[in-house]
């Protein structure tokens, strides 16, 4: 059973990357308390349930330039690892939201979550689901690089990736493979949603035509299309895809490896 300290709304789990951290609502700067002090706190209306390494600290992190938008920073991992600490404890953690808002959170794992979609079907039935999806062989590749970078002496991805190398059989019980297996997985949730509750992301195209994608998902989300084009450039070196926030005039970099930083931190 997950341990049950408690958390602070927001506050990241044990195991949040830094880029996670860094992306948690900033609590006590003048911004986040003008906008937290007003509205309700609500379970989210829409999750991005997956897959991890797909993109989906990117696209929260456009979705929440959305003034119609707020989103948890933090990954609550409530379907997983801290579902015993109720639904009380998981609204706690949402942002406030005016009339109209939508509170959102993302939590990659949830897709790979045996338990997940009957528990946010039971939260509410009409929960929308967004999947970022990506080549899993790229999608198996970063989540190797990640571990590679806490436990240097793991074995190399070649031999972890098969069981028989001259054959060429894959061991898919390893975590890398069995998370791409992506229709395996997606049956679960058919059993408890719709394929329309559900909407896939291209992890690719949210790089090479991010307001193409964002446009669809804000249609998804029956918001207004307000993140265009006009969002997003690339500087000069061509892959290093740039956001600007022009709302609060906070220009954000989201670059391949290089996570997300704020370009005057
Ligand atoms: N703009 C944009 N669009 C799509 N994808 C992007 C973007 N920016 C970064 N990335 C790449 O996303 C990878 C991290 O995915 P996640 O945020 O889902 O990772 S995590 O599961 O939350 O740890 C990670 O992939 P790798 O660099 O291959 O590891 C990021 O580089």
């Amino acid at each position: 059973a997950p341990p049950l300290l408690p958390l602070l709304p927001g506050e990241p789990s044990e195991e949040s990357s830094l880029e996670e951290q860094r992306a948690a609502p900033d609590a006590g700067s003048p911004i986040s308390s003008f906008f937290n002090s007003s509205g309700t706190k609500r379970l989210p209306q829409a999750i991005i349930i997956g897959v991890k390494k797909g993109g989906t600290r990117a696209l929260l992190e456009f979705l929440r330039v959305h003034p119609d938008v707020r989103a948890v920073g933090a990954e609550p991992h409530f379907f997983d690892r801290n579902y015993e600490r109720g639904l009380a404890w998981y609204r706690e953690l949402m942002p406030r939201t005016l009339e109209g808002q939508i509170t959102m959170e993302k939590t990659p794992s949830y897709f790979v979550t045996k338990e997940a979609p009957a528990r946010i079907s039971s939260m509410c039935k009409g929960t929308k689901l967004i999947v970022v999806v990506r080549d899993p062989v790229t999608r198996a590749i970063s989540d190797y690089t990640q571990t590679l970078s806490k436990k240097p002496d793991i074995p190399t991805f070649e031999s972890l990736t098969f069981k028989n190398r001259t054959t060429g059989l894959i061991d898919t019980s390893w975590s890398a493979i069995q998370i791409g297996i992506y229709a395996k997985h997606l049956e679960n949730w058919l059993l408890h949603f719709p394929i329309g509750q559900i909407l896939f992301v291209s992890g690719e195209r949210l790089i090479s035509d991010p307001a193409g994608e964002l446009g669809r998902v804000q249609d998804f989300l029956g918001l207004k299309r307000i993140i265009t084009d006009k969002h997003f450039y690339f500087n000069k070196t061509g892959n290093l895809l740039l956001f600007c926030c022009t709302i609060l005039s906070f220009p954000w970099e989201m670059s391949s490896g290089l996570g997300l930083r704020s370009q005057w931190g």
